[in-house]
């Protein structure tokens, strides 16, 4: 079941071109992880391990569970965070900034970790965010096989269709273990991406508070 606002969002990212590509028949929760267990069996089998032995006899059970339950949860939106959206009575005008924000995501081409820091920022105009809602957006969309530049924008419209304005900016720096432990194996390079929305995108002050 969906709330209205994960309708909302969804409905946005639709209309933007932004949302991660998804078939239009999902299995519930319970058939994908009976899927992808039995799936699963097949992979570590194949790779000639022993699935009799006490260590690796749940592993299938165990990697169905992580994908469904905890990665890449956010692709059902029936786990969409709850939030907590208040009356701009207080009449805030200024910049309200989340720094360091912990970016846990999959990359969509490997299924490998990304891991980095998010920093987002907006100017209210009607409503108010709880703080904490910020973190979980982020988390939301980043237990998803991701980009980051679609994970950044994920998160830029999703606040934009909630907050009911355009200013708002998301950036993230993150390191790509696809990157780093296998293919080109660059230990230190990480990806900045950033995505800016209304004043943040016109104002070269309002994006250089942002960014510094
Ligand atoms: N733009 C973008 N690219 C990504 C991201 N995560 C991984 N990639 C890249 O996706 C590309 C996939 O390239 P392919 O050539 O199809 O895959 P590959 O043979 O495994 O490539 P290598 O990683 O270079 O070994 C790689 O260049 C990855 O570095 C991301 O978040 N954004
Ligand atoms: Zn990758």
């Amino acid at each position: 079941m969906m709330s209205n606002e994960a309708q909302k969002v969804r409905d946005t990212l639709i209309e933007r071109g932004l949302e991660t590509p998804l078939l239009p028949n999902q299995l519930d929760r319970d058939a994908k992880y009976e899927r992808i267990r039995g799936l699963m069996t097949e992979v570590v089998s194949t790779l000639g391990l022993d699935l009799n032995d006490d260590s690796l006899a749940e592993t299938p059970h165990r990697i169905a569970k992580m994908y469904v339950d905890e990665i890449f949860a956010g692709l059902d939106y029936a786990n969409f965070p709850k939030m907590s959206l208040i009356e701009n009575k207080m009449g805030v005008e200024e910049m309200v900034k989340v720094k360091d924000i912990s970016v846990i995501s999959t990359c969509e081409h490997h299924f490998v970790t990304i891991d980095g820091r998010a920093r987002v920022a907006y100017i209210p105009a009607d409503k108010v965010i709880g703080l904490s809602k910020i973190n979980r957006i982020v988390r939301f969309f980043a237990q998803r096989p991701q980009v980051q530049e679609r994970l950044t924008q994920q998160v830029l419209v999703a606040l934009q269709t909630l907050l009911e304005t355009d200013n708002v900016a998301v950036s993230i720096e993150a390191t790509h273990y696809c990157v780093k432990s296998r293919g080109i194996m660059d230990a230190n390079s990480t990806t900045e991406t950033t995505a800016l929305g209304g004043i943040f995108k016109t104002n070269a002050t309002t994006r250089n508070e942002f960014l510094n």
